[in-house]
């Protein structure tokens, strides 16, 4: 058996071998295992450090937490006695305050029982108040509707109550008389002697009263009779106290009749001194006045008429008019033109002549107009019309703007009347597709203008050729309302035996007396109505036969002293007023009476 030896050995020593091996795998698989257990040991230290390190610090939070209960516990203890103590103290007021509570809503019941029981009749009654409020308004609304209708009735009849004044006028006539008593001035007193004739009676004494507004009673005495009383009616009759303004007022509506085209006349009447030139002017001045747009206290009619004319024509539309003045001076027995200059360019009144028109007019060649500028753009442009009265010591210096009225001096006594003229002329009525302007108009043929705007002194130039054709062609297709409105400020009618003069002043006393009594004698052949009317037996008569004759309006202004020592210049004076109120307009008259709408 040595194969059978070697066999065995062959497998023994495989099976070291294989025995050598395993023991060897055996053991690096020790090791592995040692190395991962360590690692895992490793591991779970850590994480029992952490874990230990987490527990630690939620240990000493809830320690912490522990800790802070503790002390609120203790302190809740050591509060807890006080708020039960407040608890009670609460409960015990809610119960007062709730029986309070109740007592309070018993009572405010109670209250809004009786409060209710006293306010229902008070609404009842307020009720019923609201009912009569309203009723009383339904009553005030239908006052009020009745006012309007009373009101409306009121225009209405006011409106027919001017138409029949109007008629009652143009009835009355064309002549319309006005007295003006003056008042007692400082100057009246100086001659206060005894008047031999008149015994006790002084010469100051006042003897001129209006008793109404329409008459005047005039109280003297001859010698070796008793006291007379004189009464003498007129339309109106101012006095002593009336105001300027009043007077103006009744004089106004006169203008109204201008711009419908009637010529119109204010005249005053009156012996020296009487208040003429106060009533018509003012009172004079020794320093320049300038009057504004406000009219002031103590101008007279002409300022007043001026400023009053351009507020009616500032209604019209603007251009729609043309304003002219001139200024005439009657000096025994002739005209002078006082806006005239002469050859050396200063004004000194030139004489003119007054003729009768183929139409029947009174009309004054050559008279010098100067046009009245009032629109609002040409106020600049003003035009002063100075003007000396060459035969008398009057200048009067006239601004031609409504809004200006300057005079200077009015020196009395003026010796001759003075008339101031001023013309107005208005479109009747507007053409489609023509504009009317002022400078479009014809003018006057046969009066020289002056007039300060170029193109106006162009286009009115009777003379210049081509604006008068294009003129004359407009004056054939408008027909023009023109009127003249003349002022007039006539002399003293002193009667010559009284007023003592001679020489020089005797002879014009006698031409005023004589122009006087010719513009008396006018006024006495219409009140008869006599076929001929003596227009030019006085120059004055002539110049003013427009605004006398025909259906021209005329305003006398008496004008009275009230004291004895002018008596018989009063009585003349008021005897020339009753004549002129006797002159009727009969043709006007006999028109409004066949109207039946009137
Ligand atoms: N109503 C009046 N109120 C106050 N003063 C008046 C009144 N009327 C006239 N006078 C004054 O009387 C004086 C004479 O008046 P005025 O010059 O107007 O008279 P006249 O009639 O115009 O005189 P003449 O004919 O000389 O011009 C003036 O000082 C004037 O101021």
């Amino acid at each position: 058996c040595p194969v059978l030896f070697s066999h065995q050995t062959f497998f023994e020593g495989k099976v070291h071998l294989r025995t050598r091996e395993r023991r060897f795998g055996k053991e690096e698989r020790i090791a592995a295992l040692e190395t991962e257990n360590a690692l895992l040991h490793l591991k779970l230290a850590e994480c029992l450090f952490k874990t230990k390190r987490k527990s630690n610090f939620e240990a000493a939070c809830i320690q912490q937490q522990y800790e802070d209960q503790k002390n609120f516990n203790k302190t809740i203890a050591c509060q807890l006695p006080r708020f039960s103590r407040t608890v009670k103290l609460l409960k015990k007021d809610l119960r007062t305050l709730y029986l309070l509570t109740a007592n309070f809503s018993r009572e405010v019941q109670q209250q809004s029982q009786r409060c209710l029981h006293q306010i229902l009749p008070v609404f009842q009654r307020m009720q019923s108040h609201n009912l009569d409020m309203q009723k009383l308004q339904a009553r005030a609304f239908e006052l009020e509707r009745c006012f309007q209708e009373v009101t409306e009735r009121y225009d209405k009849e006011k409106h027919k109550r001017k138409l029949l004044h109007n008629t009652l006028v143009e009835l009355r006539g064309n002549i319309r008389v006005h007295c003006r008593i003056r008042p007692f001035l400082p100057f009246d007193a100086g001659d206060n002697v005894k008047s031999l004739q008149d015994g006790p009676e002084v010469l100051s004494q006042t003897v001129i009263h209006a008793i109404d507004e329409e008459t005047v009673c005039v109280k003297y005495r001859r010698p070796g009779h008793p006291p007379m009383n004189k009464k003498f009616e007129f339309e109106r009759v101012y006095r002593p106290e009336d105001q300027q303004e009043s007077v103006f007022n009744e004089v106004c509506p006169l203008l109204t009749s201008l711009l419908d085209g009637y010529n119109v006349c204010i005249m005053a009447y009156g012996q020296t001194g009487s208040g003429k030139t106060h009533t018509m002017l003012g009172p004079h001045f020794e320093d320049e006045v300038t009057l504004d747009t406000e009219p002031q206290p103590e101008e007279g009619i002409i300022p007043r008429a001026m400023r009053e004319l351009f507020r009616l024509l500032s209604e019209k539309p603007s251009g729609s008019h043309l304003v002219s003045v001139s200024v005439v001076e009657v000096y025994n027995n002739e005209i002078f033109d006082l806006l005239a200059k002469d050859s050396c360019g200063t004004a000194s009144g030139i004489k003119r002549d007054v003729v009768t028109t183929a139409a029947g007019n009174s009309d004054v060649p050559l008279l010098k107009y100067d046009l009245l500028q009032a629109s609002a753009p040409q106020l600049d442009s003003l035009t002063n019309i100075y003007f000396l009265n060459s035969h008398g010591p009057a200048t009067i210096s006239l601004s031609s703007s409504y809004r200006k009225w300057v005079y200077l001096k009015v020196s009395i006594p003026k010796t001759s009347p003075l008339v101031l003229v001023i013309s107005v002329r208005l479109p009747k009525m507007q053409i489609s597709g023509i504009s009317l302007k002022s400078k479009e108009w014809g003018w006057r043929k046969n009066v020289k203008c002056s007039i300060s705007s170029s193109d106006s002194r162009q286009a009115l130039r009777p003379h210049s050729p081509s604006p008068t054709r294009r003129l004359s062609e407009r004056t054939q297709t408008v027909q023009a309302v023109k009127s003249k409105l003349q002022l007039v400020d006539l002399a003293g009618s002193e009667c010559v035996g009284m007023s003592g003069v001679t020489g020089a002043a005797l002879r014009e006393t006698s031409f005023i007396n004589r122009s006087l009594s010719a513009l008396s004698d006018v006024l006495g052949a219409l009140a008869e109505q006599r076929p001929h009317i003596p227009y030019r037996n006085s120059k004055l008569t002539h110049l003013l036969q427009d605004s006398i004759g025909g259906d021209a309006k005329l305003l006398v202004m008496l004008c009275v002293s009230p004291i004895q020592k002018y008596l018989a210049e009063s009585l003349q004076s008021l005897g020339f007023g009753t004549r002129a109120r006797q002159v009727q307009r009969t043709p006007a008259r006999k028109k409004i009476l066949a109207s039946p709408s009137k």
